[in-house]
């Protein structure tokens, strides 16, 4: 039968254009999508955050140099902030969509949804393809509580004309403690409900109660063990109804993960099976239709929901439509959280490493009083590497630092090319550099 097109990309983010970019030139592709050209990254994601980040971040390295040199006060302007910020994503859908037809890939505006397997409505009217990829990643959890329609979400935070004076965030994972530093960083007031005590779960409590203090320290209010019960209204602001107390706020942001994208998808019309966590794939990215393929936010996986691991499953998708025959295995996935200091982490975790003292060393440097963050003040900076003994190779590490995305990098590098501690030692890195560390963390 023949299809109107090859292959069909539903979803124009990080892992749709990366799909779309490994069959151009050798099917006839077309992309649809129904927002923003580019997808949560560029537009209401990582790049927006990474601005107004390494913005508030330069204020608080002045401030930390206060002792060094630095004198007088540093103060953010919002709107200018938001005005810098405008100049990149202002420029991000049009850019994007005119790569695509630049490169020969057909788009499309609209929503998708399933008619059977080959053939997606859009608009009220068909189209088919031989092989069609849901990448339609993820959005914002809404607390299903009594005023839940005044819940703000991270897409609105990164485009508020003004900070307003007082806000809170419902949960303590990535999109809110990244969000509740900047916010306190740049004047506001700020609260945090997280409904256990867990800050930023997934990541070794030794460095998380290391970040706590700092971020309580510049003012951010942390109400754990508390769950927010009901939202009203108030004036012009908002009250946030707890188990615990009714706290008056300009604004609540919810940010208690970020489901799969799938309704509306129409799924079961293409019998393609999701659970809770998203689209259900097979190890060589394939749905229960097999000609349908997931890749990106949207998929129920153990790996991290983040831009390059879209981008990784976009390109090898790309590669098993045009014949590849392998399953997919990824490289080390290191992960930073950008919360002023950095806390990353890739490989191995502390959890099980700790679990089997058998098998790995768990070594961690408080690094404060080292040149390298002696020199940026950064006193409580910690370093964890985890090496396997039966090798000697560095299988994990963990940052908490400014600049840890930086560092972790360097051993992400390290672990995916398998070097014992004496091989990673056998290069030269700038002096004075993070890198130059290296031969004293194991
Ligand atoms: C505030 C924030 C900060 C983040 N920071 C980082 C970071 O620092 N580093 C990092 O690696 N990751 C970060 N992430 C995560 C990162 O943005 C995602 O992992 C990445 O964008 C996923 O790419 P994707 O292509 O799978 O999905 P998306 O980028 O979400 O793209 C999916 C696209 O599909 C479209 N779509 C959905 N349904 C349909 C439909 N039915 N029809 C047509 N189109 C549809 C959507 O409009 C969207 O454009 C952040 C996320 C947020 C929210
Ligand atoms: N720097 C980065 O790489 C970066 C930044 C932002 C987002 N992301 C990606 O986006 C994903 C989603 O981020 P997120 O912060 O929304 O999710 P998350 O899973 O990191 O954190 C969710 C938080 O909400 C809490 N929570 C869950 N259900 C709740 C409920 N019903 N009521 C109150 N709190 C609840 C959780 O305990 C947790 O603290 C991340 O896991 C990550 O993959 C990455």
């Amino acid at each position: 039968m023949a299809y109107d097109y090859d292959t069909i990309i539903i979803g124009g983010g990080p892992g749709g254009l990366a799909a779309a970019y490994g069959l151009v030139g050798k099917q006839k592709v077309l992309v649809i999508e129904n927002n923003l050209w580019g997808g949560t990254c560029p537009n209401f994601g990582c790049d927006p955050k990474k601005m107004l980040y390494g913005v508030v971040e330069s204020k608080r390295q002045t401030q930390r140099y206060g002792q060094s040199g630095i004198t007088g006060a540093v103060n953010i302007d919002w709107p200018a902030l938001m005005s810098f910020k405008r100049g990149y994503t202002d420029k991000i859908p049009g850019g994007t969509h005119d790569g695509l037809a630049s490169s020969g890939i057909a788009t499309l505006f609209g929503s998708a949804e399933f008619v059977d397997a080959h053939t997606l409505r859009v608009n009220n009217k068909q189209v088919t393809g031989d092989a069609i990829i849901i990448a339609t990643g993820a959005t914002p959890a809404i607390p299903n509580v009594l005023g839940k329609a005044h819940f703000q979400t991270s897409t609105d935070f990164l485009s508020l004309p003004e900070l307003p004076h007082e806000i809170g965030f419902v949960g303590a994972g990535y999109v809110a403690i990244e969000l509740a530093n900047i916010a306190v960083e740049a004047g506001a007031k700020v609260h945090v409900f997280q409904h256990n005590d867990k800050l930023l779960r997934g990541f070794p409590e030794a460095d998380t109660a290391v970040l706590k203090e700092t971020l309580a320290a510049k003012g951010i209010q942390f109400h754990w063990n508390t769950t927010v019960t009901g939202v009203s209204e108030a004036g012009s602001g908002v009250i946030v109804h707890t188990d615990d107390e009714d706290v008056a706020l300009d604004t609540i942001f919810a940010a208690a993960g970020r489901p799969a994208n799938i309704a509306g998808l129409n799924l079961d019309a293409a019998g393609i099976s999701a659970s809770a966590k998203g689209v259900e794939v097979n190890d060589h990215l394939q749905t229960a239709a097999s000609n349908v393929y997931a890749i990106g936010d949207v998929i129920d996986k153990k790996q991290p929901k983040l831009t390059p691991v879209s981008g990784y499953e976009g390109r090898y998708v790309a590669a098993s439509i045009l014949g590849q025959q392998a399953a997919i295995s990824y490289p080390p996935i290191p992960h930073t959280v950008f919360a002023g200091p950095e806390l990353a982490q890739v490989g191995v975790t502390v959890a099980t490493a700790t679990a089997h003292p058998d098998d790995y060393d768990v070594r961690t440097s408080s690094v404060g009083s080292w040149y390298t963050y002696n020199r940026l003040q950064d006193k409580t900076a910690r370093v964890t590497t985890i090496i396997d003994k039966a090798n000697q190779q560095l299988v994990g590490a963990v940052v908490l630092a400014v600049n840890a995305e930086e560092l972790i990098n360097t051993f992400s590098g390290i672990i995916s090319r398998h070097e014992t501690a004496a091989e990673a030692k056998d290069w030269m890195p700038v002096y004075p550099s993070a890198e130059s560390d290296l031969q004293y963390f194991y």
